[in-house]
């Protein structure tokens, strides 16, 4: 899967860095953030690729108007304003830059969790309206304190270790995250039920998905300490918007910094003017460092792409990670024509698709491998405009109900082998790559003396084995105005022999009329 990058928007604020390197490469960027969503719609045809932060929505509807988009971009970790599902259908890889902006926001995390001991926020505005008020700002130390993480990733990490210096234990639940893994950034892994009533303070750092909307509610808050003070700098909705405001009215809750929210900017101020509240405006990954870090990885990773020399990033194209060098390329096609050679001969809705590769090459290319065969495979059935890639193939035959079982064998020479069962029986195929040339080897465990180069326009047919087939083959061909540009037979298995001829151009109506002289036979643009 080749990625041609030639065009790409910018529509949110990015470091001018990532237009540097962009251009540097060749690339033509168009930066505009003050786009609508209408001149969004309008302008996103022209280009293959988009660069986004978090305000840019990328929805279904805008992925869907892309016609000619392959990428898009997060200068940053969270992917939730871009509809990543409609993506992936679409066959659009979408990336993140993880890891760029992860002190930054475990800085800013710190930072408000410190400033909630303190009510520093309020304290600073008491001295800007010319008080001095030291009675209404008795804090409370860190030192000894309780940190609840939730969402022991990058980030909840990056805290665990700075908040430990101010003498706090730590203690945190990750469901992937392991105890042992935890313990090795001194964090006490618990499950969520026994880390409630352990708090003092609590910090998410989790993305929104549905587990964790609304993660901490009325619930969760009645089994907290009271006065427990709560940091979110990862989602709005991670914490329940209306149980905090509850809480930190009857004073279960004793202060909440928070960085992002529901809706952003939020219209409904009540959490944010509520005196024990700390509030910043989405700042987590504001930083110079951060901005330069983001733009120059987003970019970056679209370079290395276009040039297939390595993926990085991607959070929807697993099968991509290892078919992009030039070596692979000839194996992508060839699993992708076997896929469009088995919807020929085996027709119909299949019961299990099977594909086994041979040799050590070739052990970890299951992935891609199966991946291209899918596109071939579900190409006849494709919806209009959707161009099938490694990216949404995987995706839509899982929704369609097909499953691919792959494996690898040991071999001298490596090879590609798929078996398609159907009501009609079992389809066997055998392929190579010869001279950077997707190859057919076999049928129904026939082989070709001389494999069948897979690429143009292809006409295949099973036939009984005759001395005169061939030459009646190429004159039925040449008499209907194409011409024979190669010609592969395979050895006989249960009295039929099969055929690759090579075409220069569609065989159009001559199909029909070399039905004469063959049993079966289909032809296909390889
Ligand atoms: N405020 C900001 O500006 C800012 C900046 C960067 C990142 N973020 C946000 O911070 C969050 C974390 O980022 P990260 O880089 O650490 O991501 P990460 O992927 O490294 O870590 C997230 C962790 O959450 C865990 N998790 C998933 N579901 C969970 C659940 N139900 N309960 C507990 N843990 C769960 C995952 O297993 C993972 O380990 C993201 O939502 C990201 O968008 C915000
Ligand atoms: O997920 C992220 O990377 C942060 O929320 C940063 O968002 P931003 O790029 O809009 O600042």
């Amino acid at each position: 899967m080749v990625i041609a990058l030639r065009k790409v928007l910018i529509s949110d604020e990015i470091d001018p860095k990532c237009v540097e390197v962009l251009q540097a490469n060749g690339i033509e960027v168009v930066k505009n953030t003050k786009l609508s969503k209408e001149e969004l719609l309008a302008e996103i045809p022209k280009y293959d690729g988009l660069i986004v932060r978090s305000a840019t929505k990328v929805t279904a509807d805008v992925i869907q108007a892309g016609s000619n988009l392959k990428i898009i971009g997060r200068a940053g970790t969270g992917v939730d304003n871009i509809d990543c599902k409609a993506a992936t259908e679409r066959g659009i890889i979408v990336m993140n830059t993880p890891g760029g902006n992860t002190l930054s926001a475990a800085e800013h995390t710190c930072t408000l969790i410190i400033s909630l001991t303190r009510d520093l926020a309020r304290a600073a505005q008491s001295m800007k309206e010319g008080r001095w008020d030291r009675k209404a700002f008795m804090g409370i130390e860190l030192n000894g304190k309780t940190l609840a993480i939730i969402g022991l990733g990058r980030i909840g990490q990056e805290v665990a270790l700075r908040m430990q210096s101010f003498g706090m234990t730590t203690i945190g639940f990750d469901p992937i995250v392991s105890a042992d893994v935890a313990a090795e950034f001194n964090t006490e892994w618990l499950p969520l039920e026994q880390i409630w009533q352990r708090a003092d303070f609590i910090t998410v750092h989790t993305p929104l998905i549905p587990a964790t909307t609304n993660l901490i509610n009325d619930a969760v808050f009645a089994k907290c300490k009271k006065g427990v003070r709560v940091v979110n700098c990862a989602r709005g909705g991670i914490i329940e918007e209306a149980a905090l405001l509850r809480a930190l009215e009857s004073g279960q809750c004793g202060g909440a910094g928070l960085d992002v929210f529901c809706e952003e900017p939020p219209k409904d101020q009540s959490l944010i003017q509520h005196p024990k509240v700390t509030a910043t405006p989405h700042l987590g990954a504001s930083t110079i460092e951060a901005q330069s870090r983001v733009a120059v990885e987003i970019a970056e990773q679209f370079v290395d792409l276009m040039q297939g020399k390595k993926l990085f990033g991607a959070i929807n194209a697993p099968a991509l990670t290892n078919a992009l060098s030039p070596a692979t390329q000839p194996w992508v096609k060839l699993g992708e024509s076997l896929g469009v050679l088995a919807t020929l001969l085996a027709p119909g809705s299949a019961s299990a698709l099977q594909l086994q590769t041979t040799g050590a090459e070739l052990a970890q290319a299951g992935s891609y491998l199966s991946a291209a065969f899918l596109a071939g495979y579900l190409r006849s059935s494709r919806a209009e405009g959707v161009i099938l890639n490694l990216v949404n193939a995987p995706v839509l035959a899982k929704e369609a109900g097909l499953k691919i079982t792959t494996s690898n064998q040991a071999g001298p020479s490596p090879s590609v082998a798929v078996s398609v069962t159907s009501a009609n029986g079992q389809l066997q195929l055998v392929g190579s790559v010869a001279a950077g040339v997707p190859v057919l080897t076999g049928v129904q465990g026939s082989s070709f003396a001389v494999p069948a180069s897979l690429r143009g326009p292809v006409l295949i047919f099973k036939a009984a084995p005759s001395p005169t087939l061939l030459p009646a083959v190429v004159e039925s061909v040449v008499k209907n105005g194409a011409s024979v540009v190669g010609l592969s037979v395979s050895s006989a298995v249960n009295s039929a022999v099969y055929g690759v001829v090579n075409l220069s151009g569609s065989l159009g109506n001559g199909l029909e009329a070399l039905k004469n002289v063959v049993s079966s036979a289909s032809q296909a643009s390889l």
